[in-house]
């Protein structure tokens, strides 16, 4: 539609969006291929493009599923066509070319004009196992074989209200197992740009991650940091997998980290009061109830030590709520875990900082990873 705004006067143009918003309503089946995915007004919600979106990333997830974009990336520089990508992904039948079709349709892949398949730039720096910038296994497994699913259940937890926990999520092995596997590279890069561009450690010698995971900030951070040790405070079925990332690690990493179970969401932790330089919490203020981040910060308040930093890394919108939109969609898939949660937002967390002790004209606010997430930093006085 915008494309032919140049060529069109102000009020055949107005007719024009008019007629193309009403034609979805018009229309029993769905729209054609060239409204989908069409733009809308920068101010207003391009609604084929929102509601038949979850297409798409069944298309992407089974892209990678099918290891398409990696077939293409292994095959010679003109392309695969369409019987090579059959044979590639073990599928002969016609709708391979369906999905194929629509991975081009969706700019993922590029069709030449006789008729072979190739990677678009961004396919080929995030979706294939070999690139450095590869983040495929998250999306593929922790997204498409995990929250894709669970979002289905949103209408029926908002009215409800009722909703694993990710304590009760997380009892089943295979789901702990697979979530934190596919969480961990994507944390490994965070916490590397968390490193590097936005604050040392400096002689921090003890550090708690609660809900750490994979215990990839802890890896990044002490392999960073000579002299600091870090305890990661988990679940216990994401210890276990845990346990088996840590010893992949390099020995003198192993031998600074180490996993202690515990479901945050109790009052008294395993550990030291004043004992720590710094308490990390990654995405965790999102992942429990509202009622508990409050107790969450004061239990970080009495395990540090004086002059020690409490460091709070999640999903967040602006403190205006009207986005950036990833970061309040990630608040939104969580109410799908965590029915009781608050989606995040720089004041939120830090009124509760206070809350707990922490002096709230001292909280430093960053952006992360662009879009999606934040980080406040707090000082215990
Ligand atoms: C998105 S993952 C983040 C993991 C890690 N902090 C990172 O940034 O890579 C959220 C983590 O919070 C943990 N978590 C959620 N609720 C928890 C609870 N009640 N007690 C301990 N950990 C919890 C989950 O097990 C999961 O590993």
């Amino acid at each position: 539609m915008l494309r032919l705004a140049p060529r069109l006067p102000t009020r055949a143009l107005v007719r024009h969006a008019l007629r193309a918003h009403a034609l979805p309503l018009a229309r029993p089946a769905l729209p054609s291929g060239t409204r989908l995915f069409a733009s809308a007004p920068a101010d207003d919600i391009d609604v084929d493009n929102v509601a038949y979106g979850f297409m798409a990333s069944q298309a992407l997830f089974t892209g990678l599923e099918m290891g398409l974009f990696d077939a293409i990336a292994a095959g010679p520089e003109a392309g695969l066509n369409i019987d090579e990508l059959k044979a590639a992904a073990n599928c002969s039948a016609p709708r391979l070319q369906t999905l194929v079709t629509s991975l081009v349709a969706i700019k993922s892949l590029k069709r030449t004009p006789d008729g072979r398949y190739t990677l678009s730039p961004n396919t080929a720096r995030f979706l294939v196992q070999s690139s450095k910038q590869y983040y495929g296994d998250y999306l593929k497994y922790q997204m498409g074989r995990q929250f894709y699913h669970r979002m289905g259940a949103l209408p029926d937890v908002m009215t409800s209200g009722e909703a694993p926990s990710y304590a009760s999520w997380f009892s089943d092995p295979e789901t702990a197992a697979t979530y934190t596997q596919a969480q961990h590279n994507g944390s490994v890069a965070t916490a590397k740009y968390l490193i590097k561009k936005k604050l040392q450690l400096g002689d921090a010698a003890t550090m708690l991650d609660v809900g750490g995971g994979s215990g990839a900030f802890s890896y990044v951070f002490t392999e960073a940091t000579p002299g600091l040790s870090s305890t990661v405070l988990e679940l216990p079925e994401v210890c276990r997998t845990g346990e088996a990332i840590k010893a992949k690690q390099p020995v003198s990493v192993q031998e600074r980290v180490k996993f202690v179970e515990l479901d945050a969401t109790s009052p008294d932790w395993p550990v030291n009061d004043a004992a720590y330089d710094v308490v990390l919490m990654s995405y965790i203020s999102g992942s429990v109830p509202e009622s508990i981040i409050g107790a969450l910060y004061a239990n970080a308040y009495k395990a540090l030590k004086p002059g020690g930093r409490l460091l709070v890394h999640d999903f967040m919108v602006d403190n205006s709520l009207d986005g950036p939109p990833l970061g309040a969609l990630w608040a939104l898939q969580h109410v799908t875990v965590n029915a009781d949660g608050l989606g995040l937002c720089p004041q939120g967390v830090i009124e509760r900082m206070g809350s707990a002790g922490f002096d709230p004209s001292a909280c430093e606010t960053m952006e992360m990873i662009t879009g999606l997430t934040k980080l406040i930093v707090a000082y215990k006085p």
